[in-house]
């Protein structure tokens, strides 16, 4: 459904996207993880035909994304990053104001609403004005409209940037239901790690190049490191047996000695044979895909700046709801 090929854009001397490719499946769900800065709502605003790039090739569902993009824009539905619903209009008069822009035929706008309003729980608030809805709401909202034209393929950029956990889950329990039951592809960007668990496959992205591509789980099992966390009050002598009888260095970290091992489920029985009664507490870690950005680049994807982004964007949204 998306076939990206050596895609490039720079703005002046920033080069924001430097030849990236990657191919999506019918049905799948596929994150594009990275910091601030990365290129992925650059690359997203090409396929929606939003900005022209610079070279390489892009297709959404067969449709050239420069050649042909009034094919293009009828595939696709968008959720984008900053909000964009009219506040002064009813949940329903968004729906239909879209309907409209997009030529739903006029018989079916009443029944695509009610079952876009049902599927993302807002029934019950169509005729309700959206400035009195909470962000998530919104946002549930945003994903109805997305929907509406029946598109092939979803584009989200950042879906539940600046809402509570709690909310972030809903949404994405809705995401997930969509594509279950619509078949629909989705395109996301991300900077949340357990967003970009729920993928099917995630593309992690670092100054405008992607830097792996996989399965979040084989993307994990690449960095091949479970953690292992010890405490023992024979701290020393635990230290040097496991240099001793594994060939593993343990870091100290305090009052606790951490191991890497490949696979800690298939180590842990060893280590216990081998220092049972010198152990007090033991704790084993899986990687996150956090750890694999780390790994792969030595940085963090910089969750401070990402969530100061984030506070940002919620006041600049709470200055134009007054
Ligand atoms: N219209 C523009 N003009 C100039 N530079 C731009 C423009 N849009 C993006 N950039 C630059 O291109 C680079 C990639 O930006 P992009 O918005 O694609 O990153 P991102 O990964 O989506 O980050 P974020 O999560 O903050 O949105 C950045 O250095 C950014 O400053």
């Amino acid at each position: 459904m998306i076939h990206v090929d050596s895609l490039k854009k720079s703005f002046g001397a920033t080069e924001a996207v430097k030849g990236i490719s990657f191919d999506v499946e019918k049905g799948e769900i596929f994150g594009l993880l990275g910091p601030n800065g990365a290129g992925k709502s650059t690359t997203i605003k090409i396929l929606v035909t939003l900005l022209k790039s610079d070279g390489g090739d892009a297709a959404i569902n067969h449709h050239d994304v420069q050649k042909e993009q009034n094919q293009v824009r009828k595939s696709v539905g968008i959720i984008f990053q900053d909000p964009s619903l009219d506040d002064r209009l009813t949940a329903w008069e968004n729906l239909y104001f879209h309907s409209k822009l997009y030529h739903v035929p006029a018989k079916e706008i009443e029944g695509r609403i009610g079952a876009s309003l049902e599927l993302v729980g807002l029934s019950e608030r169509k005729k309700d004005l959206v400035y009195t809805f909470s962000g998530g709401m919104k946002r549930r909202l945003e994903i109805a409209r997305g929907i509406i034209h029946t598109p092939q393929v979803l584009f989200l950029d950042e879906p539940t940037i600046g809402l509570d956990p709690q909310t972030r889950k809903y949404i994405w329990q809705y995401l997930v239901s969509l594509r279950d039951k619509q078949d629909l592809t989705m395109l996301l960007t991300t900077h949340y790690m357990e967003e970009a668990e729920i993928c099917d496959r995630v593309a992690i992205m670092d100054h405008g190049e992607i830097i792996a591509l996989d399965t979040p789980e084989n993307l994990k099992k690449s960095i091949q490191s479970d953690i292992i966390t010890l405490v023992s009050d024979h701290q020393e002598e635990l230290f040097e047996l496991i240099e001793e009888k594994f060939g593993i260095t343990p870091d100290r970290d305090g009052d606790f000695l951490k191991v890497p091992v490949p696979d800690g489920k298939t180590f842990l029985p060893h280590l216990f044979e081998a220092a049972g009664g010198r152990i007090t507490s033991v704790d084993l870690k899986k990687p996150s895909l956090e750890d694999v950005f780390i790994k792969l680049t030595g940085r963090k994807i910089r969750e401070e700046e990402a969530s100061s982004t984030d506070r940002m964007r919620v006041s600049v949204r709470r200055r134009k709801k007054r």
